[in-house]
């Protein structure tokens, strides 16, 4: 689908090409939250994370991935992509709880379809995907990350990766389960998601949520080493046997992607989620504090 097209289906509240296009625009002169380096000789590009202060995947920026992997995924010429944090410390918060804390119908609606969208077209890249997580990596950030094809951490023991969504009294979508059981398998599912586990470095490779860790100052040439033994793979041949392995699990979202997202909004507009949310976001204040 068209740039264009991909802002509109995006951009819903939109009612021209004009709004469209203004609106992504203006959310491009306003800030980069997403800044692609690419490296054309090696055909790969490194997707920085930049939307401080802890990378929370935000409507806005959410949006900006998904623009900027629709590009890169028309330049030919890049065959691989590294996503990682501009700033190490925080690789991604995950969703954005901004977003769905104290907001109305319409935008709960809006935003989910965004996150859908962003997952979609990450599980389903033709890209190589390459995660270097450099810093925390609870929930949406360890969702992206999951949906790569391979994910290299630093070996800080600060750094915890995992779906923590029932610590913060909600549940993972069913699409967030099926990628975390592709990756670690069943049983380990059952316990990491269940009691919302975060793990340190080492205990992310036992559980196999993270397929490598390596000291810190060596994560982002890991991570290119990694790629480079991918990239060795013809093009055509990889691809394919990626698509055939994920289609089952891309089908189970395409299939009933309107209602995941009433589901969504009704869950997330209960008074008692927007209660616990509540109480989460005062919790992190505390802790800052
Ligand atoms: C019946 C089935 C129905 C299905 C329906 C589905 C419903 C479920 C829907 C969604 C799934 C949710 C997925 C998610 O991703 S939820 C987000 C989960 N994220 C977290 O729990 C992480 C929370 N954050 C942290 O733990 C820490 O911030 C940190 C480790 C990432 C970084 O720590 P630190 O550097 O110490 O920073 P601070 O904690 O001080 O935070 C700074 C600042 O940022 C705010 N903040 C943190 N995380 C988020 C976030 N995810 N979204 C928005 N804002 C965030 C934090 O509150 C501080 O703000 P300030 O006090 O105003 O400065």
């Amino acid at each position: 689908m068209a740039l264009a097209s991909r802002a509109r289906a995006l951009l819903p509240g939109a009612r021209s090409w004009g709004a469209v296009l203004a609106r992504v625009t203006a959310q491009r002169a306003m800030s980069h939250r997403v800044v692609v380096e690419t490296d054309a000789a090696a055909g790969v590009a490194v997707m920085k994370f930049r939307n401080p202060p802890v990378n929370s995947l935000s409507l806005e920026m959410v949006t900006e991935l998904v623009i900027n992997l629709e590009k890169l995924e028309n330049d030919k010429t890049v065959r691989g992509l590294i996503f990682t944090s501009e700033s190490p410390g925080v690789f991604s918060s995950g969703l954005n709880l901004l977003d769905m804390y104290g907001r109305n119908p319409a935008h709960y609606a809006e935003y989910w379809k965004a996150v859908q969208e962003l997952w979609l077209r990450l599980y389903q890249c033709p890209m190589v995907t390459v995660a270097t997580i450099n810093g925390a990596c609870p929930a949406g950030g360890c969702l992206i990350s999951m949906t790569c094809d391979y994910r290299v951490m630093a070996d800080n023991p600060k750094y915890t990766i995992g779906l923590n969504e029932t610590q913060l009294g909600i549940v993972a979508p069913f699409w967030f389960k099926d990628t975390l059981v592709n990756t670690i398998g069943y049983r380990a599912s059952e316990i990491s998601l269940q009691l919302g586990l975060l793990y340190p470095p080492a205990e992310a490779l036992r559980v196999g949520i993270v397929d490598k860790v390596v000291p810190e100052d060596q994560v982002h040439s890991a991570a290119l080493a990694v790629m480079a033994q991918w990239l060795a793979i013809p093009d055509h041949a990889r691809q394919l046997t990626k698509a055939m392995l994920r289609k089952p699990t891309v089908d189970n979202l395409v299939r009933q992607r309107d209602a995941d997202i009433q589901q969504f909004v009704s869950f997330i507009s209960r008074d008692s989620i927007q209660k616990g949310l509540q109480m989460y976001l005062q919790m992190l204040k505390q802790k800052k504090a």
